[in-house]
């Protein structure tokens, strides 16, 4: 193979000239087919990172000649396949496709595009660095690159093929580990803020029936088409200062309040428009982390000062994350294998026996293993040992690609000058440096536009066949990591959820209660392998506090219905149970701040930040420390949906897992569920049908029953009413008048749907 590169003649890139193969030849002309002018991307073997070509590669048909252009960084150029693509040539959002390398010494490419079919030959080639072109700096004076060193190498098979070339640029090298990073001030006061004095002031009123949950209320309209953005000229302005994504209210204008808002900086991608040129980060440099950043980024909603009387304390309450058991497999009557404990347990995580006997069932054909990830991608949710592999379009599903973000990535398609490309890189690093330090300082950090309305539209038409099938969310209580006590109040949290895991993300069909429907989440796959990237390559090295982050929880898919659905105060991580990091994204495309269903937020500690909230718009994406911000979610007046990520602490993690594993805490007992469960349905029942009634007697009653309560019980009721222990609880209720029964009553009616809404037995399970 041949191989040659050098300074181009304007001096603003390095042009590559490699002679291909006759079978990578075919390959990546294939591959141009099938993305259109998007970006091809490939893994190589030895390779960290994925290498992302933009296509189209010039290539001459009768020499077999391929040209392009580098601007700085190293390419590595593995094709070992050949393939098929019968059907017209995608070039949507979804099409990708990436070379990977499987487990033992053959190469696969894998193509997946939502209307096309490819063959996978297996080849072989090692990572091979043919060439290097070293010299730092070289383009800014044009004529003095060059070509350090040349290789060539002749594959052992026709089909199989690596060329390598690396071109060195410090100057864009990007942000690495924290160490490397010396850490900015905080975010400077933005000069533009727009404040008001009432804005955002109370929680939106209520519109009750405004909203019904049909599927076009449910926002599932067709979103604008994304913009087209050229990309600055070299002499345009990199920063403009704009802040029209970052809409930043005050209610009151105290120096406190002040500097709170002055924290939350919006965050623009400046240059001066709307696009999305800085979606993406283009990283060339195998070994060092790819950054994919969105565009116009902005931070929280709306600044607010305190509310007058904050709720109390913060209910020691979260969601159950991801079972930790590993799964047992069975297999279906259909032939395809099943995890059916893990289906069961991600579908309707209960705990309960009903559930897992109504049994969801996910149904796939035999496949072949399927091939490890390359080493040095973001490490992916719970390994499972019976994977399933995706079968759409006759496609296996590469777990992690970047394509989604890529092709939208019009900076690539319409290359700028180094210098633009150079200022582009550093306006990304830049931004996702503040948000960093962001959630550094304040806990939290929000971002806009991070997910494409395409994608929303895609994954919500993707959930809306499984809409049916969500659970009631639980309420997850207890020291045991991952195999805590669960209890279902709808009053405290009115969401219904589905847990998402590997397996049934890439399952095509699932089966419940003896019907075989059909399913595919490719779009909603792509959007959770965005935002791992955004924390496990954006974030994870720029803060200590998340450089131990080693993987997540499954995905859970919650839908408030609507009508106040709400989820009280609390904090996810009040047991160290390892979720160091919960991120939230939104998917409700125009969604109205009279709908309600704001984030709210609150500061780590008093005065620390503002309190914020954040409205689920489409696309948004919310980071908070799991352990340390107390949040809840607003009534919702019309049906909200979102996907709850927590990344979890290696060392968090391992521990709460052996602790979970050597004690069992009282509260996963079930009998303790179903007492705490009880009184509170009683606790909430309206008087004439509840046992508790507002009276000296009712009270005395109330106080009676809960000290006679099993631990377990009683350590549930206090995490759900948000007291500080079980003393403080039993305190707390034998002290009851009929006047505070009525109040906590109404306060925890206020909480969510309470009993007018929900019948007791959908409103707990246990
Ligand atoms: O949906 C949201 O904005 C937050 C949900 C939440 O707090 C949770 O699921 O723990
Ligand atoms: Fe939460």
């Amino acid at each position: 193979m041949e191989f040659s590169a050098g300074l181009n003649a304007a001096g603003d890139g390095v042009e590559v000239e490699v002679q291909l193969a006759p079978g990578v030849l075919a390959a990546v002309d294939v591959l141009a087919d099938v993305l259109g002018d998007d970006i091809l991307l490939i893994q190589s073997p030895g390779c960290d990172q994925p290498l992302q070509v933009p296509l189209p590669v010039a290539v001459d048909p009768d020499t077999g000649r391929v040209r392009f252009k580098r601007a700085t960084g190293k390419l590595i150029f593995t094709a070992a396949a050949r393939a098929k693509v019968p059907g017209s040539p995608a070039t949507n959002a979804s099409s990708l496709a990436a070379l990977r390398h499987p487990e033992s010494s053959s190469n696969k490419m894998e193509s997946i595009s939502s209307s096309s079919h490819a063959e996978l030959l297996p080849g072989a080639a090692p990572c091979t660095e043919l060439a290097r072109v070293e010299e730092p700096g070289a383009w800014k004076s044009p004529g003095t690159s060059s070509v350090v060193g040349t290789a060539a190498l002749e594959p052992e098979e026709p089909t199989a093929a690596v060329v390598g070339v690396e071109v060195a640029d410090t100057a864009v090298m990007p942000a690495r580990a924290s160490s490397e990073v010396p850490a900015p001030p905080p975010p400077p006061l933005p000069t533009t803020t727009t404040r008001s004095g009432s804005e955002g002031a109370d929680s939106p009123a209520a519109v009750p029936g405004s909203c019904s949950g049909s599927a076009a209320e449910m926002g599932l309209t067709e979103g604008p088409a994304e913009d087209q953005c050229p990309l600055p000229d070299e002499g345009e302005a990199t920063a403009s200062g704009k802040t029209s994504l970052a809409v930043v209210h005050q209610q009151d204008s105290t120096p406190a309040a002040d500097a709170a808002a002055a924290a939350v900086t919006p965050i623009v991608d400046g240059d001066g428009d709307d696009c999305n040129d800085l979606k993406l980060y283009h990283q060339f440099y195998c070994d060092s982390p790819s950054v994919m950043l969105p565009p116009c980024t902005a931070l929280a909603a709306t600044v607010m000062a305190p509310p007058p009387s904050p709720p109390t304390g913060c209910s020691q309450v979260g969601v159950k994350p991801a079972p930790a058991q590993e799964p047992v497999c069975s297999r279906s009557d259909d032939g395809g294998v099943v995890n059916a404990a893990r289906v069961a347990a991600a579908f309707e995580p209960t705990g309960g026996t009903s559930s897992r006997d109504a049994g969801f069932s996910f149904t796939a054909p035999d496949l072949p293993s399927p091939s490890p990830l390359p080493a040095g991608l973001p490490p992916r949710a719970p390994p499972i040992d019976c994977r399933y592999l995706a079968v759409a379009n006759g496609l296996r599903v590469s777990a992690h690609s970047y394509t989604a973000l890529l092709a939208d990535a019009i900076g690539v398609r319409r290359r700028g000058s180094a210098a633009a490309e150079r200022r582009k890189a550093d306006k990304v690093n830049e931004i996702l440096q503040k948000v960093a330090d962001t959630l550094d300082a304040y806990g939290y950090a929000v971002l806009d536009n991070y997910i494409t309305d395409a994608a929303i539209k895609g994954s919500r038409a993707e959930l809306r066949v499984m809409e049916p099938h969500y659970s009631p969310g639980m309420i997850w209580v207890g020291k045991e990591a991952e195999t805590g006590a669960q209890i279902s109040v709808s009053a405290v949290r009115g969401d219904v959820v589905l847990w998402l895991d590997d397996q049934a993300l890439n399952a095509t069909a699932f089966v419940k209660d003896g019907v075989r429907r059909q399913c595919s989440f490719l779009q909603l796959q792509q959007m959770l392998a965005d935002v791992d990237e955004l924390v496990f390559e954006g974030l994870r090295p720029r803060l200590s506090y998340l450089a131990g982050l080693h993987r997540r929880s499954d995905a859970m898919m919650a839908v408030y219905p609507g009508k106040g659905a709400r989820f009280a105060k609390h904090v996810d991580n009040t047991t160290m149970d390892g979720r160091r990091l919960t991120v939230l994204t939104y998917l409700n495309p125009d969604w109205q701040e009279k709908q309600g269903g704001a984030l709210r937020l609150f500061p780590i500690r008093e005065g620390a930040a503002p309190v914020v909230d954040v409205l689920p718009v489409a696309g948004r994406v919310a980071l908070f420390l799991s352990a340390e911000v107390a949040h809840e979610v607003m009534p919702a007046y019309a049906p909200r949906h979102a996907v709850t990520l927590w990344y979890f602490d290696a060392g968090e993690h391992a521990a709460a897992l052996t602790a979970a594993k050597v004690m069992p805490g009282p509260s996963c007992k079930p009998t303790a569920q179903t007492a705490a469960t009880a009184l509170l349905r009683d606790l909430l029942a309206d008087e004439a049908s509840s046992g508790i009634h507002a009276t000296l007697e009712g009270c005395k009653e109330l106080g009676t029953r809960v000290a006679a309560l099993e631990l377990g019980a009683q350590q549930l009721l206090a995490a759900v009413l948000g007291l500080p222990s079980v003393t403080s609880l039993i305190e707390t209720m034998q002290s009851l008048t009929p006047e505070s029964l009525r109040m906590r009553r109404e306060e925890l009616r206020n909480m969510g749907l309470g009993t007018q809404h929900h019948a007791p037995d959908t409103s707990a399970h246990v």
